[in-house]
């Protein structure tokens, strides 16, 4: 007879790294913009300081009047701010060019396209708008093959330009080869949620509405506006952080378990839970609050009140903090409110997804003080994980306490811009968003920019440096 021995599991294989040894072309349509500055060089002097990307052609293009030399203090200062002033890094700076083009005509990017050699990545640091002509011009001169697009959020500005955006996209290569940025994708600590749920035995059997009451994914700064009017003031933070950052944090925290972390089984179960996403009760106006910040202090630090901000326009009624509540409407979840909120100078730094889990079944008659129910707490920055129990603690031995256990873990190899990047050069889409999850994203929170549009939610004010407006949708984020 033969008796069936349960196998010992078996470790998945390492994820495969593809790094090609061929010098990469990375064009930057919109090298003097923002974005570039703050985000994609630091991004790219990690990568290459890592070591992760060997060599590089930067070509840097916009409408500025730069030369050469221009651009390479810009490169050279954003790699310093990331100690990225290795040979390596040298290299890539003194061999790198600015070419002044206007990257919406299709004679300025034939131009620039014959500049490039090699396997070609062409990055649009540009607004929505922009994105989408420059990529409309593109379309009409074709690419070289195997050519990679990387783009940064926001994808178009609602869901009929995003899907606009991604059929124009598909005309130029195929879904796999663009690279939507989304750089919280790439953060150690929202990708330490796919290790702490599905290589646990004690998590997932409990992450269900059988045992959890709620969800909060909050992400509260104490920064304001900072000199990012031209960008900021035309999208606020329900399209700056709760459309794009924190519905992927949703998603991989609420996910069905993929097969593989590989790009086709991860984006696939991003895109079916996010499919499952919609606003509570399907009322923007029971489930959304929005509110901006006035003057105030924050450490020390004056601020003054967002719309006297040089170059933000307070007829757009901008807010700065944006709170939504969903429903994600699976087997697993129906019946959890999931709370997201990010606000601009707010008195502190908190940045978490916190999981409320019911009370306990039954506490027995003669354990006192049972009050507040366990939570798991996952910090995106500082990265930690902390798990509040209720145990007896000291004293009376029947009085019971709450405990928290804490665990600190290191930064993630590379910073979250870096880690994204990685996947663009090595072509591996798997910590891109894909297309139609970006259009998911927008159809998720089109109902509250309606109703925010025709001013169904007032738009309350906060003191910059304080905890937000009072008016919040399930009482306060708990301590
Ligand atoms: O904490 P991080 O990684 O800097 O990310 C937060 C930032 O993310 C950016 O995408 C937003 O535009 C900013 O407004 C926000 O401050």
């Amino acid at each position: 007879m033969t008796t069936l021995v349960p196998r010992a599991p078996v470790a998945a294989p390492a994820k495969s790294v593809t790094t090609t040894a061929v010098r990469q072309t990375l064009l930057v349509l919109g090298a003097s913009g923002d974005l570039t500055g703050r985000l994609l060089l630091p991004g790219l002097g990690a990568l290459l300081a890592s070591g992760a990307l060997p060599g590089l052609r930067l070509i840097g293009s916009g409408m500025d009047d730069w030369d050469d030399e221009r651009w390479r203090r810009r490169v050279a200062d954003s790699f310093a701010t990331v100690g990225a002033d290795g040979a390596g890094e040298s290299e890539v700076i003194k061999a790198s060019r600015y070419v002044r083009a206007d990257v919406t005509s299709e004679e300025g990017l034939r131009r620039l396209l014959a500049d490039c050699a090699g396997p070609l990545v062409i990055f649009f640091a540009l607004p929505p708008m922009v994105t989408a002509r420059a990529a409309a011009a593109l379309a009409r001169i074709g690419v070289p093959p195997g050519t990679r697009l990387m783009l940064e959020k926001p994808f178009g500005v609602d869901r009929i330009s995003a899907h606009s955006l991604n059929n124009l996209l598909a005309t130029l290569v195929p879904e796999e080869q663009v690279h939507r940025i989304d750089h919280f994708l790439g953060k150690s600590t929202v990708l330490n949620l796919l290790g702490l749920r599905f290589a646990n035995r004690i998590f997932e059997p409990v992450l269900n509405s059988a045992h959890v009451a709620c969800v909060d994914i909050v992400f509260d700064e104490t920064l304001g506006l900072e000199g990012r009017a031209g960008y900021y003031d035309g999208a606020g933070a329900l399209t700056d952080m709760v459309q794009s950052h924190l519905l992927q944090v949703l998603a991989l925290l609420a996910m069905e378990p993929p097969p593989s972390v590989r790009a086709q089984e991860l984006r696939g179960r991003t895109a079916q839970v996010l499919r499952a996403a919609r606003l509570w009760d399907d009322d923007p106006v029971v489930a959304s609050r929005r509110a901006r910040y006035t003057a105030g202090e924050i450490d020390g630090r004056r601020l003054r009140n967002y719309i006297d901000e040089p170059g933000v326009d307070p007829a757009r009624r901008t807010e700065t903090l944006a709170e939504v509540v969903l429903t994600v409407d699976t087997w697993r979840w129906a019946g959890v409110p999931f709370r997201l909120r990010s606000g601009k100078a707010m008195s502190a730094v908190r940045k978490e997804a916190i999981i409320t889990f019911k009370q306990a079944a039954r506490v027995p008659d003669g354990l006192t003080g049972y009050e507040r129910p366990d939570r798991l707490r996952i910090g995106f920055g500082p990265d930690c994980l902390a798990l509040d129990l209720n145990i007896n603690g000291p004293g009376n031995p029947f009085d019971l306490d709450q405990v928290r256990l804490t665990a600190d873990f290191g930064p993630g190899e590379l910073p979250a811009y870096g880690e994204v990047l990685r996947g663009a050069f090595e072509a591996d889409p798997t910590l891109s968003v894909r297309g139609d999850v970006a259009e998911e994203c927008w159809r998720i929170v089109e109902p509250v920019l309606a109703a925010w549009r025709a001013d169904e939610v007032p738009l309350q004010e906060y003191a910059a440096g304080s905890g937000g407006p009072v008016d919040t949708l399930l009482g306060p984020v708990p301590e």
